[in-house]
């Protein structure tokens, strides 16, 4: 996963963006068509069970205007309009009727199975007796007729229409949870992805870019030591530290002629050179021990907690190590020797760091003044051989 490329990471996000909006888009309309159909679901609901109310009042105002109220006959009369009235939205599907609703196929179903014909027939008498005469025969005959249907027959089927259309919402909404819980699940497996399949990788990118920032603004390109300032931020960071009390010596080490190893082999043997000496330095070294490139072909080392003597003998050692290295491929005549200085930092030696590395290139100076492949100590000569003596 690591090795995804930015654009590959891009990509996969946008996908991961996509798949969010495609399901967050897809839920809105789906919701908005729940919301639609169970609205009107729950408004035929309502509907038919007031023409079971209206149905049952027309009866009852029936019977009344039969005894002589002209108010029931009044009021017999509106609940008929308003009941043929919702009759005709309810079971066409057309027009003003063209309702959405869950229930809908089923519930014409039902008008047209025999309770539309009901409705006609309940309509009929009551228009008959709105329009006739109470104590004419064949307004009782009416009348009779009409309380049987309001009675039983027509309250049973606008039941039944009434709890299809709600048990038909019921079970809709029940398959709209399932849904909810489908994309809900897509959701969060596509947040999963981007985590383990974007971010992660993304990270672990920018940790690794760090890294490598980091080393490029603390080491040494050829060689892998230290730069010159990670090099004083090292030995500063050594001297500062509060348990710190004893001297660090410090060594600079120099290659010999290097400018003719460069202008008779070529750059390219030059920087072998620098690069073998690098690893070189970095596996003699004790843990703690600070070695950095601080210039071309100079190099500095920090041993803590090491005498001038000692550093001295470690710095004779070193220079031996070094004339006895084999010659690159390259230049098989070649022969590398160094010249280092050695001073001490810390209380009864250098006070500073700066003053320290002076010392010890003044030391360095000495040695290639002397003959070079020599060690000098800041305060006194530590290898009096003779250049090139143990080469
Ligand atoms: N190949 C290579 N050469 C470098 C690099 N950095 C510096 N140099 C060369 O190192 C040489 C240093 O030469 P000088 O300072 O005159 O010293 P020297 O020839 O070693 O002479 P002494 O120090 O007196 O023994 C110069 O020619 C630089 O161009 C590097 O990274 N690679």
């Amino acid at each position: 996963m690591t090795g995804l490329s930015s654009r590959a990471l891009t990509y996969r996000y946008i996908v991961a963006l996509g798949l969010i909006a495609v399901c967050t888009v897809f839920s809105h309309l789906i919701l908005g068509r729940v919301l639609r159909e169970d609205d009107g679901s729950a408004a035929v609901a309502a509907m038919s069970t007031r023409q079971i109310v209206l149905s049952e009042r027309i009866a009852q105002m029936a019977d009344e205007y039969a005894d002589g109220s002209a108010q029931a006959h009044a009021v017999l009369h509106a609940s008929l309009v308003r009941f043929e009235k919702e009759y005709r939205i309810l079971s066409r599907d057309e027009g003003e009727s063209s309702f959405i609703a869950y229930g809908k196929p089923r519930a014409l179903a039902l008008y047209r199975d025999g309770l539309g014909q009901n409705i006609e027939r309940f309509i009929g008498l009551a228009q008959r007796i709105d329009g006739g005469v109470p104590g004419d025969p064949q307004f009782a005959e009416s009348l009779r007729a009409l309380r049987a249907l309001a009675r039983k027959r027509l309250p049973d089927g606008l039941e039944a229409v009434a709890s299809v259309h709600v048990r038909a919402g019921e079970v809709h909404l029940q398959r709209m949870e399932i849904l909810q819980h489908i994309i809900l699940g897509v959701v969060l497996l596509v947040l999963l992805f981007e985590a383990l399949g974007i971010f992660r990788p993304m990270i672990r990118r920018i940790v690794r870019y760090a890294r490598q920032l980091q080393d490029l603004a603390t080491r040494d390109v050829l060689t892998g030591l230290c730069n010159r300032r990670e090099f004083q931020a090292r030995v500063a960071a050594v001297r500062d530290a509060p348990v710190s009390t004893t001297e660090v010596a410090v060594l600079m080490l120099d290659v010999d002629h290097f400018k003719s190893i460069n202008d008779r082999y070529g750059h390219a043997v030059g920087d072998v050179v620098l690069t073998r000496l690098g690893a070189h330095l970095h596996g003699v070294l004790r843990s703690g021990d600070i070695a950095g490139r601080i210039g071309g072909e100079e190099f500095a080392l920090a041993l803590p907690a090491t005498t001038r003597d000692g550093a001295v003998k470690m710095a004779e050692r070193l220079r031996k190590e070094v004339a006895a290295m084999a010659a690159p491929d390259e230049a098989p005549d070649l022969h590398v020797t160094v010249s280092i200085g050695v001073a001490a930092l810390g209380p009864g030696a250098a006070p500073t760091l700066d003053e320290a590395l002076r010392r010890a290139d003044e030391a360095l100076y000495r040695a290639k003044r002397n003959g070079r492949n020599r060690v000098e100590s800041a305060e006194e000569t530590s290898s009096p051989a003779p250049a090139l003596a143990d080469g």
